[in-house]
């Protein structure tokens, strides 16, 4: 079996691809645990089209590390993405079907060693706006998963505890969110990672739309995730776009 390696804005994924579609959750455990697997956040099966009468280039399966399948991965999407039009599964501009709905995305530059991918999130959809916890607002959302944002004033510091609390009771990923100057820094604590990770592409969505709801940004920004990697994040008529480099760390065959 050969799998790819790739790093999305500090988020990792294992990427394969095979027309056979079924449960991959003990599958996911493995690959992605970090000492005894190839070691991820998530992994991503890639099912090539089978027939021409879709309205899309492939279908996909996400799975988070501990093996639970989530609905939409912003950054999965991305590198998702470029892993297809690489092994030419799927032409620069495609589309594909997640669990949340029919992605768009497109490669604008590709190498061997990655690229810069864009992805058009699912329409998000605000869910509560005032959810009181520890004395502190959070707001939730679907940007294609359930994530909490909080407006805050010190990203340095993220009570993981407290987001591990939040998690449970909301079954969402917890994002706080910092406005700086014209731009966002965003940490995120991972449902199905259980953890915080270096980036998550809907929590940096999430944050965005709920910042430039509030009035607080443009629709056309910069975000940073614990990574300090960038990504340009927009919002048209129809969702978020959310645009950034992806890295091929390696490909292996296990
Ligand atoms: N890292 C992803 C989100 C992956 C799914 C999430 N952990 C969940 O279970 O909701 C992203 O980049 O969006």
């Amino acid at each position: 079996m050969i799998v790819s390696k790739y790093s999305a804005s500090g988020n990792d994924f294992v990427i394969f691809h095979t027309f056979v579609k079924k449960n991959r959750s003990e599958l996911a455990k493995k690959l992605c645990h970090r000492q005894e697997g190839v070691g991820a956040d998530g992994l991503i099966v890639l099912i090539p089209k089978s027939s021409l009468d879709n309205d899309y280039d492939f279908e996909w399966q996400f799975y988070n590390s501990d093996g639970s399948e989530a609905e939409m991965c912003g950054n999965g999407s991305r590198a998702c993405a470029h892993y297809a039009f690489a092994n030419e599964l799927a032409p620069g501009k495609m589309s594909f079907l997640t669990v949340a709905g029919v992605i768009n995305a497109e490669v604008e530059a590709s190498n061997a060693k990655g690229g810069m991918v864009l992805s058009e999130l699912t329409p998000p959809q605000i869910l509560e706006t005032n959810i009181e916890h520890n004395g502190k607002r959070w707001f939730k959302l679907n940007t294609g998963v359930p994530h909490l944002v909080h407006i805050c004033d010190d990203i340095e510091f993220f009570d993981i505890a407290e987001a591990r609390e939040l998690r449970k009771k909301h079954n969402a990923n917890i994002n706080i969110v910092f406005v700086d100057g014209k731009n966002l820094r965003v940490r995120t604590y991972e449902r199905g990672v259980e953890d915080e990770t270096f980036a998550c592409g809907t929590g940096m969505a999430a944050s965005f739309y709920i910042a430039y709801k509030e009035g607080l940004v443009s629709n056309n920004i910069k975000v940073y995730p614990k990574s300090g990697e960038t990504l340009y994040l927009g919002v048209n008529e129809r969702s978020i776009t959310f645009k950034g480099e992806v890295k091929k760390i390696f490909v292996t065959e296990i």
